[in-house]
């Protein structure tokens, strides 16, 4: 029997729970149900990519002070979605789960499903309450690696079933293509250097300091590197953090061998991956790992901490490895990685290796939690929310 899901993010940026909640909601229409990806939107372009499924953005004010944003959203997306009919509804977040545990209560829906990615340690009280309220309150829960499996249920006594990641090996592939050949003008790259690639903006999570010194280690014995750091949309401040980063770089003198794109287009993604000579993601924290999976995908070497959940779905020659208590490690890692054996055995064995994530298997491993929340949804509530299409 087709159900009709209603997938929620905290935002459309392009951000790990966003691009799985995406890709979760394309592959249940692959397999024939009716899934809308459901954010609330700040710019009113619509999610960062058009996915192949239906989509609703909710109105959102922006807003900087997290507390209050985080209230915010919950009023936003909980509004959006009263009286609005889903056999299923599916949180990717804190936020859009506190909106439907805010729906459970009213009476309006039976129950939600919720998949989570990774916890942060939250200071303020009510972010911390939030957070844990959002496991709590959740009739199905999901979580993508063993290691959160485990979090959850030593330290917050739920069972959540590991539906892990995918990557699409059409769009992440070795085969270059003809946009490739100008990314480097167009982020103003240069065109002889080895690039180190770093994606996820300049975040603690993310270790992106260790990685500079690394970088700035490896320049003195090889001069002819540069390193992009990609991506980092994202709904935290991490100001402190980078202003650290920046006062390295600057006392480092080499700021002009660095360069911070932040977020770039999707199509552009793929493109990055196949022009690095490696993907750095030292991370201190992550719930499963997507870019690893893509540079894998694209047959780019891959460096990433010997510390879970890395070391539950990759082999030791799957990938290359670092201790993040040990920042020589990653020096090293780097050293190693750009090795031409290296480069070649990633060609053949990473597209091989991201094989084995796939997206209809995700999905599929959702549909037994599904049919348990279908068969409790009531078909009575009556329509009085506001969910519009997003844009193109
Ligand atoms: N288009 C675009 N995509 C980007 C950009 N920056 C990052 N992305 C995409 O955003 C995703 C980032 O995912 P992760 O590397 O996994 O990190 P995360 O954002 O911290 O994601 C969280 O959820 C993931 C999904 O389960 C987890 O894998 C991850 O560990 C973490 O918990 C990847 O698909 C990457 O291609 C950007 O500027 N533009
Ligand atoms: O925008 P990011 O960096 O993905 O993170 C957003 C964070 O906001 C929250 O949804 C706030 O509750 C976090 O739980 C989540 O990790």
């Amino acid at each position: 029997m087709s159900l009709s899901i209603g997938i929620l993010t905290h935002s459309t940026n392009p951000r790990g729970g966003v691009v799985h909640g995406m890709a979760l909601a394309e592959a249940l229409c692959d397999a024939g149900h009716d899934a809308t990806l459901i954010a609330p939107d700040v710019t009113g372009a619509g999610f960062f990519r058009t996915p192949r499924c239906a989509t609703n953005c909710i109105p959102a004010v922006p807003e900087t002070d997290l507390p209050t944003l985080v209230e915010r959203r919950i009023g936003e997306i909980r509004d959006a979605l009263r009286g609005q009919h889903f056999d299923v509804l599916h949180a990717q977040d804190p936020i859009s789960a506190n909106a439907l545990a805010e729906l459970v209560e009213e009476g309006r829906i039976p129950g939600f499903a919720r998949t989570v990615h990774h916890l942060d340690h939250f200071t303020h009280p009510v972010l911390a309450a939030r957070q844990e309220r959002g496991i709590r309150a959740a009739a199905e829960l999901f979580t993508v690696s063993t290691m959160w499996e485990d979090v959850l249920r030593n330290d917050h006594g739920r069972e959540a079933p590991v539906v892990g990641n995918g990557v699409d090996p059409v769009r992440f592939s070795p085969v270059e293509t003809a946009h490739d050949a100008t990314l480097r003008a167009r982020y103003h790259l240069p065109a002889d250097r080895h690039l180190i690639l770093s994606v996820g903006g300049i975040e603690r999570r993310k270790n992106t300091l260790q990685l500079l010194d690394a970088f700035l280690a490896l320049r003195c014995e090889q001069p002819d590197v540069h390193l992009v750091v990609a991506g980092g949309a994202s709904l935290l401040d991490h100001s402190a953090y980078r202003n650290r980063f920046m006062a390295r770089l600057r006392e480092s003198g080499a700021a002009d061998h660095v360069t911070i794109t932040g977020p770039v287009a999707d199509e552009d993604m793929p493109s990055f991956y196949r022009q690095a000579d490696l993907l750095a993601y030292p991370s201190v924290t992550e719930g499963f790992g997507l870019c690893p999976l893509e540079a894998l995908a694209c047959g780019t070497p891959v460096i990433v901490p010997a510390i879970a959940p890395f070391t539950e779905h990759f082999s030791a020659t799957d990938a290359l490895w670092c201790q993040p208590a040990h920042p020589d490690t990653l020096f090293m890692a780097l050293r190693d990685a750009l090795r031409v054996e290296n480069r070649d055995h990633f060609r053949v064995s990473g597209p091989a290796t991201a094989r084995r994530f796939d997206w209809g298997h995700v999905a599929s491993r959702h549909l037994p939690a599904y049919r348990c929340l279908a068969a409790r949804s009531r078909t009575d509530a009556i329509a009085s929310g506001v969910l519009s299409p997003c844009p193109k």
